[in-house]
């Protein structure tokens, strides 16, 4: 890709908490990571770990539960983070959209592609005139690779990847700068997944957007995008260049991660589990999130929290056994 340049997002120390009866879940703590126009940032890590949460505040669209604790969330320099819901408007979908997990079989059965394209469009667009609507929705269709004949049928008379397409159709309808795509290619099959990710992948550059993928594939990010961010337990452990964090990677978690995943190129290797599950947010774990589950921790991971340190060329990672370069 070229040189990333100018920052179009900055999160600043992020604290989520959603408020349960049995007391307070820390979501998402202390995460801080800068989106770069024309990036595409990966957010990986295991079921729990707050890659959703994290998006869905990016977006204003925290369920009534949930809330912003600290933090900040730069969009083009200014914090959206106290945004009332009627600020959010401004910014949803117009400048900042996604791709919903799951989203593809979400479409409404019995109302036509085109009609539920329309609605995304005119959301934003009150005025706009029903032709320039028709135009539009066609333009969306040949920018996903859709047959624009077809934007009349009903949803299952598309396959998952072509629903997948309307998705992200529906997504740029307001040609949005930021996309964030949850777990785009799930449920799909294989061949369709690399045909998802190619589209992404054409897309970002074509339109010079800047994306977040969230995964807990890493294949998948190391096809699609530039730098990666490991999240465990609420917290980002590792974040660095794919190159850093696949071939280089420092924290024993993203160690873990990779271990536990099918490399097809690379020389045939038993596939690791990592032992034991994620700690309850509710009642995160003192000291380092990790400890109770690394086979390397040591006494001071139990009590101190490791802090984020630099590697280099933008690689960081918190853990105790590393030791970083205080210079950058
Ligand atoms: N509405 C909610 N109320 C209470 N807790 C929630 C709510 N939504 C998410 N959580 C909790 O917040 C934490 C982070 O969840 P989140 O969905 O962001 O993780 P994730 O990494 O995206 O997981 P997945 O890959 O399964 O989507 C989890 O402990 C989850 O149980």
């Amino acid at each position: 890709m070229n040189e990333p340049n100018k920052k179009i997002l900055e999160i600043k120390d992020l604290s989520i908490f959603f408020d349960i009866s049995l007391g307070t879940v820390k979501a998402v703590e202390n995460v801080s990571f800068d989106l770069y126009e024309g990036e595409s940032l990966g957010l990986v890590g295991e079921s729990g770990c707050g890659k959703t949460t994290t998006a869905l505040t990016t977006m204003g669209m925290l369920p009534d539960n949930g809330y912003i604790h600290s933090g900040e969330i730069h969009y083009e320099g200014k914090n959206l983070a106290p945004n009332t819901e009627e600020e959010w408007q401004l910014y949803r979908w117009n400048d900042i959209a996604m791709v919903f997990q799951g989203a593809m079989n979400a479409l409404n059965p019995v109302k036509k592609i085109s009609f539920q394209i329309a609605e995304a469009i005119t959301l934003h667009n009150p005025n706009i005139n029903p032709n320039d609507v028709k135009v539009k929705i066609k333009e969306l269709f040949k920018l996903v690779g859709l047959d624009t004949s077809r934007i009349d049928n009903y949803p299952h008379e598309f396959s998952g990847g072509m629903r997948q397409r309307v998705m992200i159709a529906m997504a740029l309808a307001c040609d949005p700068k930021v996309l964030i795509a949850d777990e785009p290619t799930t449920a799909l099959d294989v061949m369709v997944q690399a045909q998802i990710i190619d589209l992404i992948n054409s897309l970002r550059i074509k339109l010079n957007m800047s994306m977040i993928i969230i995964t807990h594939d890493l294949s998948i990010i190391s096809e699609t995008c530039d730098r990666i961010a490991v999240m465990y337990a609420g917290k980002i452990v590792e974040i660095g260049s794919v190159r850093d964090i696949i071939k280089n990677s420092l924290h024993p978690y993203t160690k873990k991660l990779i271990a536990a995943f099918p490399n097809i190129y690379g020389e045939r290797k038993m596939i690791e589990s990592i032992p034991g599950t994620p700690p309850n947010l509710l009642d995160p774990p003192k000291g380092c999130r990790f400890h109770l589950r690394c086979s390397e921790a040591i006494e001071l991971c139990k009590s101190i929290e490791p802090k984020l340190v630099s590697f280099g060329d933008g690689h960081f990672a918190a853990c105790h056994l590393l030791r970083g370069d205080a210079n950058e």
